[in-house]
């Protein structure tokens, strides 16, 4: 057992690649803002445009759209569970000794920020986001595209990846945390998504979008505690501005998935009644 769990360390936290990754603005790939803007503007510029001309656009049929979403968000589905597993044991390690604070606060003078495995799994984690692209293209080329693709998914994907690039930028302090619930929360997200692909629609969608709106409100408390250390502590933590932005994105999301829930699940019960 404990040959196995040296074996998952080594792999996940002190390979080189992995503790000596350095987020280097240029030069670490996908880290320059072109790369940046040309991802999100041809994701922006080829959804709008599928939803302008819809019917020009080839649809493939309902058990190769099936079977092609099932293979993707089962890759997301493991890959969230990889970076949930790999995320723990790294900020475990990346963690000065009993310095709990350090999970919300990078110390502001610290500035060999952003490195180590902690940003590493971040950095996947950002690149995870272009790869989720591909979630919207599924959904365009489904034959019942007008009814899935909402304002709220297009919105969370291109931003979301504007947030991870300005977080690993700016060594954002909550980083870490918010990789760990964000995985974890992907981890059933996609499942979910896997097994209504394969034909088996679970009967827990509903708990899915509640922990998705708990993560959102955990944003709250989580920023409420970083912001305390900022002030209170010496140096202060790193990447304050980023948050600000993240603060605005998690406010707009929360309000954007409590219309989702009540649009889906409340509006259900009182038809029902
Ligand atoms: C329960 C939810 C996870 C999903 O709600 P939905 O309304 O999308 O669920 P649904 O059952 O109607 O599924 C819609 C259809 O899209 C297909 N589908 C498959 N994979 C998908 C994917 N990756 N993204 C969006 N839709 C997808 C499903 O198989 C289904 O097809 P068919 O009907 O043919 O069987 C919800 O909480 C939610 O997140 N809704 C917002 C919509 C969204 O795009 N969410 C993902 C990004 S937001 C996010 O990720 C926030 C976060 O970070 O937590």
């Amino acid at each position: 057992m404990e040959a196995l769990y040296s074996n998952i360390h080594y792999w996940l936290v002190d390979h080189p690649t992995i503790s000596q990754f350095e987020w280097k603005q240029g030069h670490t790939f996908g880290s320059s803002i072109s790369f940046l803007t040309i991802s999100v503007s041809v994701y922006l510029c080829l959804t709008l445009l599928s939803l302008r001309f819809s019917t020009f656009i080839p649809t493939l049929t309902t058990t190769t759209i099936r079977n092609i979403t099932a293979i993707h968000s089962l890759i997301l589905c493991l890959l969230s569970l990889l970076m949930v597993i790999a995320g723990i044991l790294s900020v475990q390690h990346q963690m000065p000794p009993h310095d709990w604070k350090w999970i919300v606060c990078f110390p502001g003078a610290n500035r060999t920020l952003p490195r180590g495995p902690v940003f590493f799994w971040i950095y996947i984690c950002y690149l995870s986001k272009i790869l989720e692209f591909i979630d919207t293209l599924l959904i365009v080329l489904s034959s019942s595209r007008s009814r899935r693709l909402s304002f709220l998914h297009v919105y969370h994907h291109a931003l979301v990846t504007v947030l991870g690039y300005i977080g690993l930028q700016c060594a954002q302090s909550m980083l870490g945390l918010a990789l760990i619930v964000n995985a974890s929360i992907h981890v059933i997200m996609y499942a979910y998504y896997f097994l209504s692909a394969i034909g088996k629609r679970p009967w827990w969608k509903k708990v899915v979008t509640n922990c998705q709106i708990y993560q959102f409100m955990l944003g709250f408390i989580i920023s409420a505690l970083m912001l305390y250390y900022h002030f209170t502590t010496e140096f202060g933590c790193t990447g304050v501005g980023a948050w600000c932005f993240g603060i605005v994105f998690n406010a707009s999301l929360l309000v954007l998935f409590l219309d989702f829930h009540s649009k889906n699940y409340t509006n259900n019960i009182k038809k029902e009644l």
